[in-house]
């Protein structure tokens, strides 16, 4: 049997259509175990950030393993969410990034923008979405254990490349 997700699913007022719209879809889909919502529901009008944040931080402690959020771009809810440790969130709005953004770079948080795609191509990403796990035994695995071991450690660790290293790699 493949995956059972848990979701959650998240937007601002200029994302709720979208999210309304997926977060149905979700629950209709037979991969999806759970849905949460973090909101906005109704006439809220949460800023982003909030929102985005507060799903971010149910991916990082386990709650889910997924996060959809939508906002105006897609882009405000991606930049909130990846200031919690350990997410990696996305925007994307094509069939290639949705699926690299999970097989390259096991991002666990996929953000759209309901004012830059149709609904019809927003549902199909969120559908396509679900059929990827990322691989740990992949070439792709090594990047993203060095995206956690800069956040984990900041981009001074030694044992981390340094700008030197890197002007020193592009010149060879
Ligand atoms: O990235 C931000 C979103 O697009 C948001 O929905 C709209 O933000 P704004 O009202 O600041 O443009």
């Amino acid at each position: 049997m493949s995956k059972q997700w848990k979701i959650v699913v998240g937007c601002d007022d200029a994302g709720l259509q979208y999210k309304e719209t997926i977060k149905a879809d979700l629950l209709k889909d037979p991969r999806v175990a759970e849905v949460r919502d973090v909101g906005v529901k109704g006439d809220e009008t949460t800023a982003y950030p909030h929102v985005a944040v507060a799903a971010a931080r149910m991916v990082a402690d386990g709650t889910v393993d997924r996060a959809l959020l939508i906002c105006g771009t897609g882009l405000g809810v991606a930049i909130a969410a990846n200031k919690v440790p350990g997410v990696r969130a996305v925007t994307a709005h094509d069939g290639f990034s949705v699926e690299r953004a999970v097989l390259s770079n096991d991002a666990q948080v996929l953000c759209m923008g309901q004012r830059v795609i149709g609904v019809e191509l927003a549902r199909r990403l969120a559908r396509e979405w679900l059929g990827y796990e990322f691989d740990t035994t992949s070439a792709s695995a090594a990047k993203v254990d060095a995206i956690r071991a800069y956040e984990a450690t900041g981009d001074g660790a030694p044992e981390l490349a340094t700008a030197d290293d890197l002007v020193r790699a592009a010149c060879d």
